[in-house]
């Protein structure tokens, strides 16, 4: 549950400790604001992917469906700085898909928390493989990570990719060269 109140608390403690004056005008209302702004950023704690991916229906191929491009904004357990980018979810299905939507609510359910971009990826696979039982899943994520931009080395335009692979995509390489082709990325 995310608590307004404690939020509220941390914000005003915070700016103060940065030195700002929290009773300017500018700033009455941001502890508010931020605790709003947390109930989005934060709401894939609330959330639960099975109930997105469990809603299967049947179909006859079970050839590899790929969802790629899909935008995602996360934040660096670290520094609680954002980082976001693009997740590419390939699947192999066995005898039942989901609504393609379903994909891209699997990743807001674990981008909107306090995360590590390889902890994101495996969990997306996870959910994939645990909800909807495919023959396999493959999980590309790319992103860029403000704490690796805005401040410490500062190299903007870097650029970090992880990949989870789960059943046959495990066992059998020429998937994974196929999601590649697919895809159109070397990377
Ligand atoms: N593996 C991994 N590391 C991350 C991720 N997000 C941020 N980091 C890294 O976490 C590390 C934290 O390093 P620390 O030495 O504890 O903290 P720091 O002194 O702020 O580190 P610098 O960023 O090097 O200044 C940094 O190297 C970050 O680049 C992520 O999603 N996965
Ligand atoms: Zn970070």
């Amino acid at each position: 549950m995310i608590d307004h109140d404690k939020i509220e608390q941390a914000v005003r403690l915070f700016l103060e400790g940065i030195g700002e004056d929290v009773t300017r005008e500018g700033l009455q209302d941001t502890p508010d604001r931020i605790a709003r702004m947390c109930e989005e950023l934060y709401g894939g704690m609330e959330d639960d992917a099975s109930v997105h991916l469990s809603k299967t229906f049947s179909v006859d191929s079970n050839e590899m469906v790929i969802e790629k491009d899909i935008t995602f904004y996360s934040t660096c357990e670290h520094h609680i700085l954002p980082f976001y980018g693009k997740a590419h979810i390939a699947y192999i299905p066995d005898g039942k898909v989901v609504g393609l939507s379903k994909l891209a609510r699997t990743v807001e359910v674990f981008a909107r928390r306090l995360q590590l971009q390889e902890q994101l990826t495996g969990q997306i696979a996870d959910a994939l493989m645990e909800y909807m039982q495919p023959k396999g899943a493959l999980v590309m994520v790319e992103a860029e990570h403000m704490c690796m931009t805005m401040r410490g080395i500062k190299k903007p335009g870097s650029r970090t990719v992880t990949m989870a692979k789960r059943g046959v995509f495990e066992s059998d390489p020429s998937l994974e060269e196929r999601f590649f082709r697919m895809i159109g990325t070397n990377v």
